[in-house]
Parts: structure tokens; C-alpha cells; sequence
């Protein structure tokens, strides 16, 4: 459920107009609802509101500052893979002590950043990882507080690119290595272990992956406290799918239930790291069609927004649904949806029923998660306006990238 609803054939952002607010800020067009936003978090940290938790929202779906902001506002934690998204959580008012860092290549730079800012945890994915942490905090005369991502292998049934808790995918630790490295963990003098760590995959749509997952990281846990290391807290990763073509996931209170009947009273703090389950269906965007043609059989609907500015479709082969901004009397026809990038891979939606003539608003659902943040300067275009709608009012909360700012720093020869 989002809050772009149409009311009298025109489509509504909470209580903004959408085609007003494509022609205010031109498109194309990021759009974001504080209200969504607001909703689907509360809809996660209610569904645990039993048990000791945390919800560190995953910052690279979609990492715009007022984005983070409306979160860090509601409590939230974070978990970031960059010293960039964690300059970006401070800077938009997060909580350090509530920031998770995840990722397979952490630099010396980002751990020297995240140590001097007191995060919460460290989720580490290697051996070597874990001895530079502990040179690295030894140096600043710190303890890093460290969780091991463990691979637990398990099939998350999702895209192949998506897909993170499998042997052969570059993630976490094996399960044979794992309380090994567990050992050495606790026996270095700049380390803490606070936590054990899975992430399985993204746009997961089914339970059975997430418990499947549970069963071997809590045997490991078990295992681990019989050696003495006790484990304060178990981060589940994020992974929750959402509905972008009738899909069905399972709700924050059905998933979150399952996790709970499975920890079966273990007291063990619970994170969660979902993204697109907060983002996606709190955001959309909005192109205009430029053109239409027909080649023979084939229709393209050519619009101003391109895979520069969303790649789901041309990467992952992604369906995202494309509606008019005002629905109109034209006759629909099938047609592809492809943007002015030169690429054949260019489109952000084929073999669409669609009603679209030159200068007609487009939007494009489910866009608020791996929207921008994925988003280049591909044919040197530049990155779109994001515009944040909070109730009647809408915000421009990042301006469409300048002509100048795409060359900017670089040196012509002297
Ligand atoms: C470590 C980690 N945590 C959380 C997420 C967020 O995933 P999602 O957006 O599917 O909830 C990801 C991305 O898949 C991730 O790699
Ligand atoms: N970028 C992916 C999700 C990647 C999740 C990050 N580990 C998507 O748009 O579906």
C-alpha cells in the first residue's frame, strides 16, 4: 500500500497533485511520501514490539538526506556499507550508536571514520577483515564492537544478482569457518563480540528462506555459548520483498512473527536491516513522454527519464508498473516505455497496455527503493530532483543536477 492514489482520474501524492508537481519541479521527477515512509517503519518496529530490537533501515535503497532524516526521527538505526552513507546518516541527524556497517570491503579510511563515531557495530565478512579491525581500533586506542556475517547457504530464491546467502556469492563467512573465526574474534584485544549477522538476499517473497536461515544461525549461536561466547545480539538482515506485480510477501507481523516463534524465548536483541520494504512503495517517478514512433510493429513510447535514472528494469529485468499521471481518453496501445540513453537496454517498461501521447505525465511505482541512489550520469545526463510530499506540502529536497556539475572538478591538459 502506498500513498499515490488517483482520486478523479488524477493521481495524488498524499494530498498533492502529481502532474502539478512534475510541472513545479520538472521531471524527470523523483517523489517521495513522508506518510508512506512514517507507516511502513512503524509497520516493522510494532510487528517486534514485543521482543528487544532494533530496525536499522538498509541506507542504499534509498540514502536522500530528508529520506534518512524522517527515520533518524522516528528512532530509527541504520545500516550503511560506505563511510559515504554514514556521512550521510550523520549529517541527516542518525543515531551512531544505532548504525550497523555491513559490507565484504571495508577500507582502513572507513573504519577509522566509523570507530572515531562510536558506531554500534561492526558486521564483519572475512578473517582478514576481522585482524585489520583489530589493528585498526588497537591504533585508536578503541574496542570495536564486532558482529560476523555468516553465509548460513540457503537458496533466498531471488534474482541471481540479488541473491546474497548462497556458498557461492561473495557474502559473510562460510558456516565450517565460522566459530573458528568466532574464537579468534573474542581472543583479539581490540575486538568486542556483541552479535552474529545474516542476510540472505533481496526481494525475498517467501518465509521459508528467512527460517531456513534462522535454523543454522541459531544452531550456530547454541553452539557458540556452549564454547563461552555469548552472543547479545542476532541481526536477521533486511531482504523483505514488496509487491511490484502481485507479488505476495508475507506482512512485517507475519514475518516477524515467524522470526519470534523461531528464537523460541532466546534473549537475544533482534536487528532488522529492511530497505525496500520502507522505501519502495514510498516513492515513484515521473518522466514525460518526449515522443512516440512506430517502427513496424512496434511502438516506443519515448520519455524523458531514461535507465540513467532508473536501472531496475535494464539490470535486473525488473517489472515496475507505469501509469499515466492523469488518466486520459486516448486509446491504449502496447508499446515499449524506453528512455533517450543509447543503449538497446534502455527502458523502463516493454510490452506495456499503456495511454500515452507526447507531453503526458508518466509515473513510475515502487521507485523509492534502488531508485536514485542506483542512478549515474550515463550519457552525461544529469540526476533527476527528489521532492519529498509531506501532507499538502511538497518539498524540493534535492535539485536536479546542474549542466556545470557534470564536469566539475576536471582538468583540461595545461
Ligand atoms: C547487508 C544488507 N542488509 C540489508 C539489505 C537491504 O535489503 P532489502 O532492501 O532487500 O531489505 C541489503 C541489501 O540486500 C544488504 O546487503
Ligand atoms: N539493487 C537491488 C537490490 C540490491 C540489494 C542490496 N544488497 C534492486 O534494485 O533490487
Amino acid at each position: 500500500m502506498d500513498h499515490f492514489l488517483y482520486r478523479n482520474e488524477r493521481l495524488f501524492a498524499e494530498d498533492c497533485d502529481v502532474e502539478q508537481l512534475a510541472k513545479d519541479y520538472g521531471t524527470p521527477l523523483y517523489l517521495y511520501s513522508r506518510a508512506t515512509l512514517e507507516r511502513h517503519w512503524h509497520a516493522f518496529d510494532s510487528a517486534v514490539s514485543s521482543h528487544p530490537h532494533l530496525i536499522c533501515y538498509a541506507v542504499k535503497a534509498n540514502s536522500n538526506l530528508a529520506v534518512l532524516n524522517v527515520l533518524a526521527r522516528l528512532g530509527s538505526g541504520f545500516d550503511i556499507v560506505s563511510g559515504g552513507e554514514l556521512s550521510r546518516v550523520l549529517a541527516a541527524g542518525g543515531d551512531p550508536a544505532k548504525v550497523v556497517f555491513s559490507g565484504v570491503g571495508k577500507t582502513v579510511a572507513e573504519m577509522e571514520l566509523a570507530l572515531n563515531t562510536g558506531i554500534m557495530c561492526f558486521n564483519l565478512e572475512s578473517g582478514a577483515e576481522l585482524e585489520l579491525l583489530n589493528e585498526v581500533a588497537g591504533r585508536l586506542g578503541k574496542k570495536a564492537p564486532v558482529s560476523l556475517r555468516v553465509n548460513p547457504d540457503v537458496d533466498a530464491g531471488t534474482h541471481p544478482y540479488i541473491s546474497t546467502g548462497l556458498k557461492e556469492n561473495k557474502f559473510g563467512i562460510p558456516m565450517d569457518e565460522a566459530e573458528l573465526l568466532f574464537a579468534r574474534a573474542a581472543e583479539l584485544p581490540h575486538l568486542e563480540v556483541t552479535g552474529v549477522d545474516c542476510h540472505i538476499g533481496s526481494q525475498l517473497t517467501e518465509l521459508k528462506p528467512f527460517l531456513d536461515a534462522m535454523d543454522r544461525m541459531l544452531a550456530l549461536i547454541d553452539r557458540l555459548a556452549a564454547q563461552g561466547i555469548v552472543i547479545e545480539h542476532f541481526d536477521v538482515g533486511g531482504g523483505l520483498g514488496v509487491t511490484y506485480n502481485g507479488e505476495t510477501p508475507p506482512h512485517p507481523d507475519v514475518y516477524a512473527a515467524a522470526i519470534l516463534e523461531k528464537l523460541n524465548g532466546r534473549p537475544l536483541k533482534l536487528i532488522f536491516e529492511p530497505g525496500r520494504a520502507i522505501a519502495a512503495n514510498a516513492g515513484v517517478f515521473v518522466t514525460q513522454v518526449l515522443y512516440t514512433k512506430d517502427n513496424g510493429d512496434k511502438r516506443f513510447v519515448i520519455v524523458d527519464g531514461a535507465m540513467n535514472d532508473l536501472i531496475r528494469p535494464s539490470l535486473y529485468g525488473a517489472w515496475q508498473n507505469i501509469i499515466p499521471a492523469v488518466k486520459t481518453d486516448r486509446a491504449t496501445t502496447r508499446c515499449d516505455v524506453v528512455g533517450p540513453v543509447c543503449e538497446t537496454g534502455d527502458f523502463l517498461g516493454k510490452d506495456r497496455e499503456l495511454a500515452a501521447g507526447s507531453g503526458d505525465y508518466l509515473v513510475v511505482r515502487s521507485a523509492g527503493a534502488y531508485g536514485f541512489t542506483m542512478s549515474s550520469n550515463y550519457n552525461t545526463r544529469p540526476r533527476a530532483a527528489e521532492v519529498m510530499v509531506d501532507g499538502d506540502k511538497a518539498h524540493l529536497v534535492r535539485e536536479r543536477e546542474k549542466l556545470s556539475q557534470l564536469w566539475q572538478g576536471e582538468q583540461l591538459l595545461p
